[in-house]
């Protein structure tokens, strides 16, 4: 079993480079397979295990991937896409598997997913990406674990209003609404960055899509899309979260790569607790004295404060005078990490929705466990100001969403180190073209 170390109590200072978005890169690997011809070469992508699942997910409908992990450059070959299936054993993995339905239905007039399923953080249903696509005049039925949708000829572009901003059904019907027939309006969208970042790369294959990043989107119908060479945009979660751990160890960090107006409410939250952030040009500088203050925040669709960060607010919070509160609105059930911070020492209350923090927490190094992606990332932080040991596991979690998180907070001075089973590490360490895509799917087999 894997196993990260930390011994809380060191001081971070230096520099950390972020990576590109998960949340973007994997929209647009879906929306790279509606391309009849031409490669999409697609740069900073990030290594993550959730980056491979999906290039799976593609490859099995006939896709042709390639992934060079040190240039960190994904190119994709649609021409050949001939299934319309995607397999059960990536999709269980991965819920953003789902988006490569609105990419097939628009290209092939059909798909087969496997019902993504609930997840630890929520039930996370798919009724708003399904009422979009029956919009368009598609079919879907859902028996034996599947959802099936068709069409006959091309899909109808039409007036769609969400009933709630979510950002996977605003991708999927955006990305659907590309090849439609006519004028598609999406009216109460999402309007997170990853959004705007799909938007560009759809409009370089030639698609003509307006108004991502407001709360409505336009999509003009086009015949057919091609290829196109595109940069993903910063992880602005990933940044968030060393961020924090510049904060919470009172430490001084650049984050080369942050990009200052995808985390307004996150750097407006953190000012308010008293940390001091300069927006420069190339990244964020985030530095503070020995105290900060508590705060109320509120989880919400972008602009407002991002769920993904919200576990680690909670522990920068235990270290912070006063008493502070989160309430997450997003997910039903994103506080497990509560639990697990109570094993370190925290006195956390949770009432309903929201969670109730005392501040000042004496945190001592225990056994714990990821329970969710973001719930391991503050795992760590609060390890960093733990007294003693802090040893995380289930990092499989952590694993989607970070590339090295131990090595980028050990070159920030953190006493970090991860134990791996050696057969994982044989496969982490294939790197080569394509060679990245075979290990996943060893490793895959081996989870
Ligand atoms: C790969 C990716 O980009 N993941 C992000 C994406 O997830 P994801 O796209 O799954 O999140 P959504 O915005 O769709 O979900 C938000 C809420 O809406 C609900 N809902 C959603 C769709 C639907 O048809 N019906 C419905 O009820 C969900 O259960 C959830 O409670 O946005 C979330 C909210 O910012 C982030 O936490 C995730 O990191
Ligand atoms: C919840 C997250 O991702 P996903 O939607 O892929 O589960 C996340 O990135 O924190």
């Amino acid at each position: 079993m894997d196993k990260i170390i930390i011994r809380g109590g060191r001081r971070l200072s230096g520099k950390v480079r972020v990576h590109g978005a998960k949340n973007a890169v994997l929209p647009i690997i879906a929306a790279s397979i509606l391309a009849e011809e031409g490669v999409s070469v697609i740069h900073d992508v990030p290594g993550l295990d959730d980056v491979y699942t999906i290039s799976e997910v593609i490859r099995a409908l006939n896709v042709d991937v390639k992934y060079d992990s040190k240039a960190e450059v994904l190119k994709v070959d649609a021409k050949n896409l001939s299934e319309v299936e995607a397999p059960y054993e990536w999709v269980r993995k991965m819920r953003a598997s789902f988006l490569v339905m609105g990419s097939l239905l628009a290209r092939k007039g059909k798909a087969k997913i496997p019902l993504p399923g609930g997840c630890a953080i929520g039930s996370r249903g798919i009724d708003q990406h399904l009422k979009g696509f029956e919009a368009m005049g598609a079919k879907v039925e859902i028996g034996q674990g599947y959802i099936f949708a068709s069409t006959d000829g091309r899909l109808k572009g039409t007036k769609i209003y969400l009933d709630i901003p979510s950002v996977g059904a605003t991708e999927n019907i955006m990305m659907a609404a590309t090849l439609a027939e006519g004028t598609t309006i999406i009216e109460n969208v999402a309007q997170e960055p990853e959004i705007v970042d799909l938007a560009n790369y759809l409009n370089a294959m030639g698609a003509r899509v307006r108004g991502a990043g407001t709360d409505t989107i336009r999509i003009d119908g086009v015949e057919r899309l091609t290829g196109a060479v595109h940069t993903v945009i910063p992880d602005r979660i990933e940044a968030g979260t060393f961020m924090v751990a510049a904060a919470i160890t009172r430490g001084d960090v650049f984050v080369e790569n942050a990009i200052a107006d995808h985390l307004k409410p996150v750097v407006a939250k953190m000012r308010e607790m008293g940390v001091i952030i300069d927006e420069l040009e190339n990244g964020v500088r985030v530095y503070c004295g020995p105290e900060l203050k508590c705060v109320d925040v509120k989880t919400l669709p972008h602009p407002g404060f991002p769920t993904d960060m919200q576990a680690q607010f909670m522990a920068m919070m235990l270290s912070a005078k006063g008493t502070s509160m989160i309430t997450e609105t997003v997910f039903e059930n994103r506080f497990m990490h509560v639990d697990e911070f109570k094993r370190m020492g925290a006195n956390i209350r949770i009432e309903g929705r929201t969670s109730i923090i005392n501040g000042e927490a004496r945190l001592t190094g225990a056994k714990v466990k990821a329970t969710d992606l973001r719930a391991g990332a503050a795992l760590i932080l609060a390890g960093l100001i733990a007294e003693g040991e802090t040893e995380v596991t289930e990092l499989h979690h952590i694993d989607r969403g970070y590339v090295d998180i131990v090595g980028k907070l050990r070159a920030l001075g953190a006493d970090i180190e991860r134990h791996s089973t050696p057969v994982v590490q044989l496969v982490k360490d294939e790197v080569s073209e394509g060679i990245a895509m075979a290990a996943s799917s060893t490793k895959a087999s081996l989870a």
